[in-house]
C-alpha cells in the first residue's frame, strides 16, 4: 500500500518537505501548482513524483495533505478541502508561520473522519521558491505541531512518524502560545531587520559610504530583511495583535538605550551587553530542555575551499558523529568561525581533542 502525500505550494518549505518524502519506500508525493509552468518546474527539478493543477486530483485519495502556501491563503485552501470527499482518516496539516487563525478556522469546519493538525517547521531562509528547497532544511530543527484537543492520538502519532523523514524534532504547543513566542523570536526580528535596513538605506541615499562600509555586524543582523515580501506581509498581518504588543515592548528597549546614552551610563551599557551575551549563549542548542540538546564546538578556520569537507572527513574517519556544521562568516576574506554540533557530548569531547591535535583553535 502506497501512502500518498499531497503538497499544496511547492516552494521553499513545501519543496523541502517533498524532497524529504520523495523516494522513501511506500511514499508517493504529488505537488499541487496554481500555474502550469510551476507544475512543469516541480517535475523537471525532480522535487515531486507528479504534479497537477487540480485541487481534487491532488487531494482526493491523499493520506496526508500539506498546505504550504502563504499564510493569507491557508484558510481558503482548508475550506475548499473541507468540501471534498477526502479519504477517510486523511490528515491535513499546514506549515504556516502563525497557528491561531488556521486552528480556529479548522474548528469551524465539518471534517468528518479527516483530522487537521497545524504545523510549523522552525527552519527556513530568506530565499523562496522551489529553487531554494533542500532535503536538509529541517535537519535538527524544531517542528511545532498544534493538535486540537479532540484530535485522536493515533492521527498525531501518524503525522509525527511521517515527519521523522525531515529529521526535525517535534514540539507540541497550543496555537496561541505558539504565536506569542514565534512573534517574539521570529516575526519581531524580521521587522527590526527591515526597519534597520531601510533606515540605513535612507542615509546611504545621501552618502554611499554607508553601504560601502557595511560589514559583518550589519550583514549578520539584516540577512532576514531579504525575505519574501508577500510571505511576510501575510505573517505580520495575521499575527497583528501580538506584533503590536511586542513592538511597544521593543520601543521600551530602545528608550532604555536612549536613556543610557543620554546619561552617559557606561556601566548600564556594559550590563546590557552582559545580560544579552549570557542569555544568547544559553539558547536551546546547548541547554538541556524539552528536546535533545546539541553540543557545540567552535573553531577558527582559514578561508579556503574544502575546509568543511576536510574536517568532516577527519571526524568521520574516527567514527565521530557530526550532527551539523555552520560557517559563521565575519568577512569574506578573513578567517571565519566554524560551528560543529554533536548529539553526544562524548563525540564533542573526542572531536575537540582530535582538532586540537591538528592545531586548530577550538572553543567549547
Ligand atoms: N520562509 C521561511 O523561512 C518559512 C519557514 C517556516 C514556515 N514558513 C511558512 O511556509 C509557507 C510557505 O512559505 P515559503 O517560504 O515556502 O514560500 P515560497 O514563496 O517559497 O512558497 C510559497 C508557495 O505557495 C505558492 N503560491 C503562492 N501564491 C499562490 C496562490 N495564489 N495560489 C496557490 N499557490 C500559491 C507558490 O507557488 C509556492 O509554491 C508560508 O505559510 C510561511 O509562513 C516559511
Ligand atoms: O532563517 C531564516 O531565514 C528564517 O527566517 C527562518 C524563520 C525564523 O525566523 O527563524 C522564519 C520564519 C519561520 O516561520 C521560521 C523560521
Amino acid at each position: 500500500m502506497t501512502t500518498k502525500i499531497a503538497i499544496f505550494g511547492v516552494g521553499l518549505i513545501g519543496g523541502s518537505l517533498a524532497l524529504c518524502f520523495k523516494g522513501k519506500e511506500g511514499l508517493t508525493v504529488v505537488g499541487h501548482a496554481h500555474r502550469p509552468e510551476l507544475a512543469q518546474k516541480y517535475i523537471s527539478r525532480g522535487v515531486v513524483d507528479s504534479a497537477t493543477l487540480s485541487v481534487e486530483e491532488a487531494a482526493l485519495d491523499a493520506d496526508f495533505i500539506f498546505l504550504c502556501v502563504p499564510v493569507g491563503l491557508l484558510e481558503e485552501y482548508l475550506i475548499q478541502l473541507s468540501k471534498l470527499p477526502l479519504k477517510p482518516g486523511c490528515i491535513i496539516t499546514d506549515v504556516g508561520s502563525t497557528k491561531a487563525s488556521i486552528a480556529a478556522c479548522a474548528l469551524t469546519l465539518d471534517l468528518p473522519d479527516v483530522h487537521f493538525i497545524g504545523g510549523h517547521p522552525m527552519a527556513g531562509s530568506e530565499r523562496s521558491g522551489v529553487e531554494a528547497a533542500s532535503s536538509l532544511l529541517f535537519e535538527n530543527a524544531y517542528y511545532v505541531l498544534t493538535p486540537p484537543p479532540d484530535v485522536p492520538e493515533e492521527a498525531y502519532r501518524s503525522l509525527s512518524s511521517l515527519l521523522l523523514h525531515t529529521k526535525a524534532q517535534i514540539v507540541r504547543l497550543d496555537p496561541e502560545h505558539h504565536d506569542e513566542i514565534v512573534g517574539a523570536i521570529s516575526h519581531l526580528p524580521h521587522i527590526i531587520a527591515v526597519a534597520l535596513v531601510n533606515q540605513i538605506h535612507a542615509y546611504d541615499n545621501k552618502d554611499s559610504l554607508y553601504s560601502t562600509l557595511a560589514a559583518g555586524g550589519f550583514r549578520d543582523i539584516t540577512r532576514i530583511a531579504s525575505s519574501d515580501p508577500v510571505i511576510w506581509r501575510d505573517i505580520l498581518l495575521n499575527n497583528r495583535s501580538v506584533m503590536l504588543r511586542l513592538l511597544k515592548d521593543w520601543n521600551q528597549e530602545v528608550d532604555a538605550f536612549i536613556g543610557l546614552l543620554e546619561a552617559g551610563d557606561g556601566t548600564g551599557i556594559e550590563q546590557a551587553f552582559h545580560e544579552a551575551n549570557s542569555f544568547r549563549s544559553q539558547l536551546p542548542e546547548r541547554r538541556k530542555g524539552i528536546i535533545t540538546p546539541l553540543f557545540d564546538l567552535h573553531i577558527d578556520v582559514p578561508d579556503h575551499p574544502g575546509i568543511i569537507g576536510r574536517i568532516a572527513t577527519e571526524l568521520g574517519d574516527q567514527g565521530i558523529n557530526l550532527s551539523n556544521v555552520q560557517i559563521i562568516e565575519s568577512r569574506e576574506d578573513v578567517p571565519g568561525i566554524m560551528r560543529l554540533s554533536f548529539r553526544q557530548e562524548t563525540d564533542m569531547e573526542r572531536a575537540k581533542i582530535l582538532l586540537q591535535q591538528r592545531d586548530y583553535t577550538v572553543y567549547v
